[in-house]
């Protein structure tokens, strides 16, 4: 028998009315993995999430989490509440009337626990994302990055099977987005939980992937290890998008560089075009005429 991932999506489709956003799209992550779904705005990578965790339903297609077929797109539906999911919200959702305490703890009183195991619980994963000493604060007494620890607390208290975010970085202070994303990544890695984030940072991506999935134009373009992203990029388009490479036709780049060794191997017939980027760069002693 096949080997299943721990979540997969088979051949998903989604419109809003003739706008096909969702193509055909397919993915799968193992158990533990942290995948990051790459797109510029408005790609798709919302739908995505909210097809995976319940909220939409795809036009076409199956999802499927821990070997079980939760949506297939026709009888087969398991309700978001039913799928045993974390979300963390780009605008984090917290409810601003609750404690961060109770906040955190509202999954856990849904799931009617003993008040005594919420605590705990509670606790553990405040001291984890270091946010014990604000825990009776409101919302908006709280600094972005604090109120986003809360949002990630939130959504990992329960114990679930898989996390999803969305873009959950971009309302950080851009000074202390790399520290806070080290420290989610930590987590995440700590707790052995599947995640699945979107964004459309490339740069977020590739610092926190184990596997990246580019998203253009309904399709999964390309899906790869960051270094495989950066190093070898199936297209222009992935070429530019991520760590933007300078890109030139190669008829026009082969008669200046025949010198360099490695490309003189290269017909030019075989390949439209040459892509480099600026490390690898460096100003010859004779130069070359360039505008
Ligand atoms: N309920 C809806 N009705 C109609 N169109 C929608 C609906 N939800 C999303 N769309 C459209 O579907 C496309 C994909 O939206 P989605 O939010 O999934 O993209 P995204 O990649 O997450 O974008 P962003 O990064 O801006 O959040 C967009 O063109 C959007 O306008």
């Amino acid at each position: 028998m096949r080997r299943m991932a721990f979540l997969e999506l088979r051949n998903i489709s989604k419109s809003y009315g003739k706008n096909r956003v969702l193509d055909k799209v397919s993915l799968t992550a193992e158990k533990s993995e942290f995948l990051v779904i790459l797109g510029a705005s408005g790609e798709g990578k919302s739908t995505i999430l909210n097809i995976i965790s319940g909220v939409i339903r795809p036009d076409e297609g199956e999802v499927v989490i821990d070997g079980r077929v939760v949506d297939d797109s026709n009888k087969t539906y398991v309700p978001p509440e039913l799928r045993d999911i974390g979300y963390v919200f780009q605008n984090y959702a917290l409810y601003p009337h609750m404690s961060a305490f109770d906040n955190i703890a509202f999954p856990l009183k849904m799931r009617k626990l003993p008040e005594e195991e919420i605590k705990k619980r509670v606790r553990e994963v405040a001291e984890m994302l270091r946010i014990s000493h604000v825990l009776d604060h409101k919302p908006s007494q709280l600094s972005g990055g604090q109120q986003q620890r809360v949002a990630v607390a939130r959504a990992i208290v329960k114990q679930p099977k898989l996390l999803l975010m969305d873009e959950p970085f971009s309302n950080i202070d851009p000074a202390l987005r790399a520290s806070v994303r080290w420290e989610i990544k930590t987590l995440v890695k700590q707790v052995g939980i599947t995640t699945v984030m979107a964004t459309h940072d490339q740069e977020e991506a590739m610092s926190l992937a184990d596997k990246i999935l580019i998203l253009h134009k309904g399709k999964i373009i390309q899906t790869g290890t960051p270094e495989e992203i950066y190093n070898r990029p199936v297209n222009t388009y992935v070429a530019d998008f991520v760590g933007g490479m300078n890109i030139l036709p190669a008829n026009i780049l082969i008669p200046q560089i025949e010198s360099i060794a490695e490309l003189k191997s290269l017909s030019v017939e075989n390949i439209g075009y040459i892509g480099f980027r600026a490390e690898h760069t460096r100003l010859d002693d004779q130069g070359i005429k360039a505008e």
